[in-house]
């Protein structure tokens, strides 16, 4: 069962620490329904002290090791869960790409929020069911010493129950798995209105039909969790009918067979009125530890799904990277890279072969979807070559190379990510930082305190800016910008092209740009033109269209 490997796997403490505590509140917790029961039947006799006190003192017990029991289970519970998402996060980190993008981040996300959440919340109605399996033991013990007859036919009909109940319930197993997908599917809606909140304000007609949409995918997950839950309650009410049959056989049919004593009909009566509660949550938690079960299932494949993804990588993340500093050349020789097919059709690149040398200015240009941007990932290893040789200062790049390499480039894609703190990299000196500021014409717009920016609510301009200066910041011998002029003002583009470029390359920088900006292509040391995947020029120091840069 994937919730108990997960949970045998991960425990730091001792089952066996686990089990004599459990057994402890187990055992006063029946202890002290056998001193009610023996002290009832004995009513009219005077109050035994020692009695009283053997009950303060069971009570005592019970309280310290459920306490212990529950918190346990709450510590382990969540440790375990942190653990989970922090491998999960960590395996994500040392994935490729490629198949990353292919497992989808809601996917990722549902099982990092949803289902570390549903195995937390299961954890105490689980602990609760484990403690009832042995008070309902220990009852069983308690009716066997006071009567066998009761005991064998209470035996028999528990069995009967739990046997019909569990049959039952194994029948909705696969369910749960089902209606977890349909609430993916709604997880997703979610993700399409949160994201696309903008967009959704401005079209009543997209809004509707979004919401037509969320609510089928809604209405179906509603559907398949109602049915689940009415099946589950149908199964509680038959366990508790059950019980109540138990009781009417207990009190009509033993006295009428065998020799039992009216006395020992009370008290297995009680005992039985006194398992009612906990059979009803050994049974109310059959679907809980299904759903859990299939929340840890989910887990453990997207980990597994996580870990192979990570191990094909076989990249040297898991030693430490030594960063690269400089280089001097890095050369692509017939390097070939298709995407997976999709509709039947795979979208291809190359064979390219290139070089780029230190302190370069290259552009990359093209139409939309003449492979551009896959060129870059190629480039900076975020993808790696079908067929070729990827060569740095000659020698070649195989996998366990790859994060050193990856040192050698600071990024800024047109989807990129900008993070509000400089994680992994060194903040510059106050001074330094303004020369910066003043650089990029951000004065008054943003502050950094130590490592972390007072403020990303900036315009996309100035965010772009603001990803610039974090590069520059980090200082990486290789600078790739993907259309990073496409959201300037006119007058800051002119800039980036005529004073910014130049100065990063008077700083020995080599920058690889993406653009559609022609007026400045003869900026570039290098201009590669490329259409559907394949580059199709290389113009050398282009001259320049002259007049002025005006928009
Ligand atoms: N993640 C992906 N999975 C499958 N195919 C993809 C993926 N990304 C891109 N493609 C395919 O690769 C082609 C080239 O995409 P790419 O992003 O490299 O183009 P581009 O030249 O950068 O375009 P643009 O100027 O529009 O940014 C696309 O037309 C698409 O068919």
């Amino acid at each position: 069962m994937p919730l108990i490997d997960l949970i045998r796997r991960e425990m730091t403490t001792k089952p066996m620490t686990m089990l004599v505590i459990a057994a402890l509140a187990g055992v006063s917790n029946a202890l002290v329904m056998a001193i009610i029961n023996t002290s009832s039947s004995l009513a009219d006799e005077k109050v035994d002290l020692r009695t009283v006190a053997l009950f303060g003192i069971v009570v005592a017990i019970y309280i310290l090791s459920q306490r212990r029991m529950m918190q346990i289970t709450a510590i382990e519970v969540e440790e375990i869960i942190h653990r989970l998402r922090r491998g999960l996060i960590e395996t994500v980190a040392r994935s490729d790409l490629l198949p990353l993008e292919q497992i989808g981040r809601s996917n990722i996300l549902a099982g990092l929020i949803r289902d570390t959440q549903t195995i937390s919340q299961a954890a105490n109605i689980l602990v609760i069911a484990a403690q009832s399996v042995i008070l309902i033991a220990l009852a069983m013990i308690y009716i066997l010493i006071t009567d066998r007859t009761a005991f064998w036919l209470s035996t028999g009909f528990i069995a009967i129950a739990v046997f019909l109940v569990v049959r039952r319930l194994i029948d909705l197993r696969n369910k749960y798995p089902m209606a977890m997908g349909k609430e993916n599917l709604v997880f997703q809606s979610m993700r399409d209105v949160l994201d696309g909140f903008k967009e959704v304000k401005l079209s009543a007609a997209r809004r509707d039909a979004l919401l037509e949409d969320m609510v089928v995918v809604s209405e179906l997950a509603r559907d398949a969790k109602a049915d689940l839950q009415v099946k589950s309650g149908n199964e509680f009410v038959f366990g508790q009918t059950m019980i109540f049959l138990l009781l009417g056989v207990v009190v009509f049919l033993v006295p009428s067979i065998g020799d039992t004593k009216p006395e020992a009909v009370v008290q297995t009566a009680t005992a039985i009125l006194f398992i009612v509660g906990p059979l009803g949550m050994v049974i109310q938690a059959v679907p809980v530890l299904a759903m859990a079960n299939a929340a840890a299932d989910n887990l453990s494949r997207m980990d597994q799904t996580l870990r192979e993804i990570a191990a094909a990588s076989a990249t040297a993340t898991t030693t430490a990277v030594t960063p690269l500093t400089q280089f001097d050349e890095i050369r692509f020789d017939g390097i070939t890279f298709a995407y997976a097919p999709v509709g039947g059709v795979a979208f291809g690149v190359g064979p390219f072969d290139l070089t780029v040398r230190q302190g370069e200015t290259i552009f990359i240009t093209g139409g939309n979807g003449s492979g551009k941007s896959t060129l870059v990932r190629l480039l900076v290893g975020l993808y790696y070559p079908d067929r070729g040789m990827l060569r740095l200062n000659g020698q070649v790049v195989d996998r366990h190379f790859y994060d050193s390499y990856r040192s050698l480039f600071s990024v800024i894609y047109a989807d990129y990510h900008l993070f509000r703190r400089l994680y992994g990299i060194t903040p510059p000196s106050a001074e330094e930082f303004q020369a910066l500021v003043t650089l990029m014409e951000m004065g008054g717009k943003v502050a950094l305190d130590k490592d972390v920016f007072d403020t990303i609510d900036l315009s996309s301009g100035q965010r772009k800016r603001l990803a610039l200066m974090v590069s520059m910041i980090e200082d990486r011998p290789i600078l790739v910008l993907d259309e990073w002029a496409a959201d300037q003002d006119p007058q800051f583009r002119r800039k980036f092209y005529r004073e910014l470029l130049p100065l990063l390359k008077a700083r020995g920088k080599t920058v690889i740009a993406i653009t559609h900006d022609d007026r400045y292509f003869d900026v570039a040391d290098r201009r590669i033109a490329m259409e559907e995947g394949r580059v199709v020029a290389i113009v050398e120091r282009e001259a320049a269209t002259g007049g002025e840069d005006v928009e």
